[in-house]
């Protein structure tokens, strides 16, 4: 096969792989069996052999990168990922949108998304091509850790657009991932993790990414950081476009038009958590319009747009039997 014949086949290979990848992890709706996807994969690597000048990096076979860092670089973000306020209760919720209306002058609607219980990363595009993830640190430094995150399967290598953003997201181990991953390591006599959220924390921060490869983390992403640049008017349009791009975002969003109904989304899902096959510890209620969050702008550490609901720590109701049994 000569070089020009190998180069349409690696682009056709390149667009089929993203394709079906994006179906399996993004859209959850797999249109081919995996036999297809692995034979697809395995003629791109042999290609990739034979003509080594047409690996790229935004290949789908290099997604598991092959050296072991002996540690993460420190990266500065390019805006800082800012914390958010919290909300135990109906009553902060009303004060928190007393204060919102108070400070646009009018009456707002909100976006209530699922509060993720991961961690926050950052990731970097540049004209469409992954170039860089890093957690969020101290919220203007963090590490740099892209290696690790290419591993994520949900994560586009390339977006469809050849777009340059920021995108914060919030990275989780499935709780099914979770209980597997802690059976194997009581079955070597390891220290399992306490939960989900420690356990994609100590997946991210392994060095070789072979073993984050290996721990099938996923990821919801939830805001632009730049997002004046892209021309979006509310939070709910910057994330149907992250969505245009082959972003995964979280479809249990809702937009709510009062207070009222944020209450009763946070009151629906209180009881709904255990159904979900993630970890949440809260609900996170954000000022759709851009131009009011631009308003209402931020404190030194968090928007005034925006405020955590927690829910409740569960509480752990320890029988007498189990005390019992612990003595
Ligand atoms: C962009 C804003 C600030 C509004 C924002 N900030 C978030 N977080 C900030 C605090 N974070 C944090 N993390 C560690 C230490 C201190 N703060 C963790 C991310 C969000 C987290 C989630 C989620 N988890 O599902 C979400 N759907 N939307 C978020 N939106």
């Amino acid at each position: 096969m000569d070089l020009q014949l190998a180069e349409k086949k690696v682009k056709d290979l390149h667009n089929l792989l993203n394709q079906y990848n994006y179906e399996y992890h993004v859209l959850d709706q797999p249109s081919v069996p995996d036999a297809e996807y692995d034979r697809l994969m395995r003629d791109l690597i042999e290609l990739e052999e034979q003509f080594p000048e047409l690996k790229t990096e935004d290949s789908p076979t290099q997604r598991v990168g092959g050296e072991i860092l002996d540690m993460f670089e420190k990266v500065e973000h390019q805006s800082q990922m800012l914390s958010l306020g919290n909300a135990f209760s109906e009553q902060d919720l009303r004060d928190f949108d007393r204060r919102v209306r108070q400070g646009a002058g009018q009456n707002v609607s909100y976006v209530c998304e699922l509060k993720i219980d991961g961690l926050a990363v950052s990731l970097r595009y540049e004209d469409g091509l992954f170039v860089l993830g890093a957690t969020r640190g101290d919220g203007s430094i963090g590490e740099n850790i892209t290696a690790n995150l290419k591993t994520i399967r949900s994560i586009p290598l390339r977006l469809k657009e050849s777009v340059t953003m920021e995108v914060r997201g919030e990275a989780f181990m499935p709780r099914s991932s979770f209980e597997k991953l802690n059976k194997a390591k009581e079955e070597n006599g390891e220290e399992p993790f306490a939960n989900p959220r420690n356990a994609a924390a100590g997946s991210l921060r392994q060095l070789d990414p072979r073993l984050a490869a290996k721990r099938n983390l996923d990821i919801f992403v939830y805001g632009i950081a730049n997002v004046g640049d892209t021309g979006v008017v509310s939070h709910s349009e910057g994330l149907d476009y992250l969505e245009s791009l082959g972003f995964k975002t979280n479809k249990e969003r809702k937009r709510c038009e009062s207070i009222e109904e944020v209450i009763e989304y946070v009151q629906g899902w209180t009881d709904k958590r255990p159904n979900l096959p993630y970890d949440i510890d809260g609900i996170v209620i954000k000022v759709d319009s851009l131009e009011t969050q631009e308003q209402l702008g931020t404190t030194a550490k968090s928007p005034r747009w925006a405020i955590a609901y927690k829910f409740p720590a569960e509480e752990v109701v320890t029988t007498l039997r189990d005390i019992e049994l612990s003595v």
